[in-house]
């Protein structure tokens, strides 16, 4: 699977732009803000419907503009197939593909699986569990539509148990029976969504040890937790244990909800005691082992976005990590960086073919 062609009409700063790709490797050069990351969230909207960086969709039409419109032409499975996905102020998305319009998007969601290693991956160590748990449950949810409903309708039942936590305590009430209907639907699914999360870190945490140590040349040792109140307790007992403490502060304080991933480094978090380095090398190694699993998952090689990947890592690893990219477990590369020089170097001794668009 790979993309042909790409075109882009008022995406961001792109006023009006088209490229042929190569089947492998593929570089945006530039300086500062001249848009590469932009064409990078432009593939990235093909296969997501969406921006890995804005989510008001509205924003990433270009300023003074009314619509954008990006155009891959791909090829999959030996079949071409094109995918459109336009949006014009004031109306609702459209996402086609070979001309035929999506009713529903999600459908579309794991087509054409795609894996971005982007320097705003840091929000995954800096910000709060719901970062976390949003790369663990998209990672999941790209070959596993059921899932997604059930996080959905999760999220959905514990909103509303809030609302009435909220109603109990302003009109000084409560109705044990009113809040057992929440209590049962949040048994049900936080459940479900456990028995998947626990899955699929049993099969994802060792992918990822494996990435990191290759990255690291096996000279740090890192873990990867999966924190989760349900492994101690069952889903009935946290919430039969937790109703005074939330009916006090108004929100369901327990459930699947507070799930959590816990990045580590030597057993210490790797937030407060990583280097710039390692942390970087701990997100790429996240990323490539999210890579892996949804290639297993799919039986199709996801494209590979790498942004900005080459600052702040010694030579080591980024020989490391470009020998690890350059094998034939991976499949088209998109790379993006300011330093012309480097990055030619650095895609020449692949010994591959690839091409360097100047921005
Ligand atoms: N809706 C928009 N309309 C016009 N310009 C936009 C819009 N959204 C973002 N931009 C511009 O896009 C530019 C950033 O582009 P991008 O992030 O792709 O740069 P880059 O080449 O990757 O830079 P860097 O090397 O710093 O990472 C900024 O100048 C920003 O103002």
């Amino acid at each position: 699977m790979y993309l042909k062609r790409l075109s882009i009409v008022n995406f961001k700063n792109i006023e009006s732009q088209s490229f042929d790709f190569q089947q492998k490797i593929n570089c945006f050069v530039g300086n500062n803000g001249v848009g590469k990351t932009n064409i990078l969230d432009a593939i990235y909207y093909l296969s997501f419907t969406k921006s890995y960086f804005n989510s008001v969709a509205i924003q990433n039409i270009r300023h003074g503009e009314s619509f954008f419109m990006i155009e891959g032409a791909y090829e999959i499975k030996d079949r071409n197939e094109v995918i459109i996905c336009s949006l014009k102020k004031g109306q609702k998305k459209v996402l086609k593909r070979n001309g035929k319009n999506y009713e529903k998007f999600s459908e579309h969601i794991g087509q054409i699986p795609l894996v971005i290693i982007s320097p705003a991956d840091r929000d995954l160590v800096i910000e709060g569990s719901d970062t976390r748990r949003k790369f663990m449950d998209t990672v999941i949810s790209q070959q596993n539509k059921q899932y997604l409903k059930d996080v959905m309708a999760y999220n959905k039942v514990v909103s509303q148990r809030n609302a009435l936590l909220k109603y109990f305590a302003a009109n000084r009430t409560f109705d044990a029976l009113n809040l057992e209907v929440y209590n049962a639907q949040m048994i049900e699914l936080g459940n479900k969504i456990f028995d998947v999360r626990k899955q699929f870190l049993k099969e994802f945490i060792p992918i990822f040890n494996e990435k990191y140590k290759l990255i690291s040349s096996d000279f740090e040792s890192v873990n990867l937790i999966y924190k989760s109140q349900l492994l101690s307790k069952s889903m009935r007992d946290l919430l039969d244990s937790s109703v005074e403490k939330d009916k006090i502060l108004q929100y369901s304080t327990t459930g699947i909800h507070k799930d959590d991933l816990s990045f580590e480094i030597g057993e210490y978090p790797i937030k407060k005691f990583g280097s710039q380095g390692q942390q970087k090398s701990y997100l790429i190694a996240l990323k490539l082992a999210q890579f892996e699993f949804i290639k297993k998952q799919s039986g199709l090689t996801p494209i590979l976005l790498l942004d900005d990947i080459f600052d702040k890592l010694d030579e080591n690893r980024v020989s490391q990590i470009v020998s690890l990219v350059n094998n034939d477990e991976f499949g088209q590369i998109f790379i993006t960086d300011t330093h012309s020089d480097r990055t030619e170097s650095i895609v020449r001794e692949t010994g591959t073919e690839y091409q360097i668009f100047k921005l």
